[in-house]
């Protein structure tokens, strides 16, 4: 039996991964739990799945690793230096698997990963993502590693810059920069978790689309995560693509 916690349970993800753990064969919730003041609840727990907020990650993260147990990540704002800072965190204390994926969406990792692939292929590319206005930071965790992905693959293959004559521009018309690619967030009501990498060369454009239609569709990668985070071959693992044979 997989003795699993969960961090941020009443939110929009976390009730949902309550749920699906609860309704495992192979799984038994140790506790739920949405305020720090109440982490000692799921000390009996191996795993623990985070669906906090990008302020409270990495106590969270820091709490988990001391004790040793393995953590699955879907909050957002992980950059390098955050990562750098969980594996100086697990080198001090070694035992405790981290998994962190910006998407738990199956479809999602495929269009990351097929975006990877074609980037080389084109002059252009530019990230639009779309998500419902209580999501609390922009942009999303998901936009910002398909772009580090894509600046990534365009770097491998020797691509040139892309071409932008803009020398004129309202503040943020343009959007962020994320490791050279432009990266533009929309918060629209109604939606859920939505995003367009769109490439674009002589004559010709690609779009790849995702759309998460509810937050029930990213839990069997939240439960993938959680069976198999304890046998990865490294302590921090980013993204679900090398469980999925993807690399
Ligand atoms: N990787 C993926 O596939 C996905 C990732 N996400 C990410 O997950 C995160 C959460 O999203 P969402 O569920 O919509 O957000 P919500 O605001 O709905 O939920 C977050 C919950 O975490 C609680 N919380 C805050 N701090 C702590 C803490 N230290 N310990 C335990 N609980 C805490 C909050 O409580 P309170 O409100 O009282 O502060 C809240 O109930 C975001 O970063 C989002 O981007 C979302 C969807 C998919
Ligand atoms: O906050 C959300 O909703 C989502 N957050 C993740 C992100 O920041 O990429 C994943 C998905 O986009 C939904």
């Amino acid at each position: 039996m997989f003795k699993v916690g969960v961090f941020g349970a009443d939110g929009r993800m976390g009730s949902e991964v309550v749920a699906a753990v609860q309704a495992a064969d192979d799984m038994e919730l140790v506790a739920g739990v949405d305020s720090a003041a109440d982490r000692d609840a799921v000390g009996a727990a191996d795993y623990v799945v985070d669906f906090t907020h990008p302020d409270a990650v990495m106590d969270n993260l820091e709490w988990l690793i001391e004790r040793g147990i393995h953590a699955v990540v879907g909050t957002s704002g992980f950059d390098e230096a955050r990562l750098e800072r969980v594996r100086e965190l697990q080198a001090a204390n070694p035992g405790a698997k981290v998994l962190i994926a910006p998407n738990f969406g199956i479809a999602a990792v495929l269009m990351m990963h097929f975006a990877q692939k074609a980037a080389p292929y084109f002059d252009s590319t530019e990230i639009i993502e779309l998500h419902h206005p209580n999501k609390a930071d922009a942009p999303s965790g998901t936009a910002y590693r398909t772009a580090e992905m894509v600046a990534e693959a365009r770097r491998e293959a020797g691509t040139a810059p892309m071409p932008d004559a803009t020398t004129s521009e309202i503040d943020g018309a343009r959007g962020a920069d994320v490791d050279g690619v432009r990266v533009h967030a929309l918060r629209v009501a109604g939606l859920i978790a939505h995003q367009e990498v769109v490439f674009g060369t002589s004559g010709e454009t690609l779009k790849i689309r995702h759309d998460s239609m509810n937050r029930t569709s990213f839990m069997p990668g939240v439960l993938l995560g959680v069976r198999r985070v304890a046998d990865l071959p490294e302590p921090l693992t980013l993204g679900l693509e090398s469980i999925l044979g993807l690399e």
